[in-house]
């Protein structure tokens, strides 16, 4: 049996629906209640409902074969799994941004606030800039105007969030978006599934 690892939260349903489109939904799915394991026996395929963040953890781990999960995780995790397709959705963009009519003071260690930790670092060497990371884990915005940091770096999508927290953004440095990821493994042992599921997903995304 397949097991397919689901992003909880926003992106969900619309992963759901790109599977469901390809021939590979799954009923019950939509019966809002707490169940994290989906079969589909007449597929032999089995959903896991994981937490965004984890989605590529159980794939590298190969507690499941494949996985749909946010550009910005794999790039934050640095995960060892095979990349094979941009869905084109949940898109938005990695962003640096600070409260409006900021001015950086170059002499000083710059407070990045930030739940990418890894991508802020990777950001700022590439700059030679000293910073000083706070890691949050959400409600970021709110670091810069309590003085808790200088600028934050995170996810935009429409800039509702930044507008309405007086900030702006100084620099968008990286595009986001869903990715169709496997295990190195599984793609070699259930590769015809997995190739049939990538053609599909290709004709949808085009
Ligand atoms: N505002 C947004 N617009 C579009 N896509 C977004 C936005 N915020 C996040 N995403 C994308 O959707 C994915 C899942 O985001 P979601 O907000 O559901 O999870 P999360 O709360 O960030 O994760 P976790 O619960 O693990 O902390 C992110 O990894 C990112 O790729
Ligand atoms: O540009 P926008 O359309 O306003 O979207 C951007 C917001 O979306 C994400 O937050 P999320 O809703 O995931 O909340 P959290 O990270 O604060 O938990 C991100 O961290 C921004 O705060």
């Amino acid at each position: 049996m397949l097991n397919i690892a689901l992003p909880k939260g926003r992106l969900g349903d619309k992963v759901y629906d790109m599977l469901a489109s390809i021939g590979y939904d799954c009923p019950g799915y939509y019966e809002q209640n707490r169940k994290l394991v989906f079969e589909s026996p007449e597929k032999n395929v089995r959903y896991l409902l994981v937490k965004p963040s984890d989605v590529a953890i159980y794939v590298e781990h190969r507690a499941a074969d494949i996985g749909i999960v946010g550009k910005d995780i794999l790039l934050e995790n640095q995960s060892n799994v095979y990349e094979l397709l941009d869905l084109k959705i949940g898109k938005c963009r990695m962003a640096v941004a600070a409260p409006d009519g900021y001015v950086e003071d170059p002499d000083r260690t710059l407070r990045v606030a930030t739940k990418y930790v890894n991508i802020a670092k990777d950001f700022y060497s590439g700059r030679n800039r000293d910073i000083e990371i706070i890691k949050l884990n959400g409600s970021i915005e709110l670091a810069p105007i309590l003085g808790l940091s200088d600028v934050i770096v995170d996810i935009v999508e429409t800039g509702n969030t930044l507008r309405e927290n007086h900030l702006s953004v100084l620099e968008e440095f990286k595009d986001i978006s869903a990715r169709f990821i496997a295990n190195e493994t599984s793609f070699k042992f259930e590769n015809e599934i997995i190739s049939n599921m990538l053609s599909k997903l290709g004709e949808q995304v085009k």
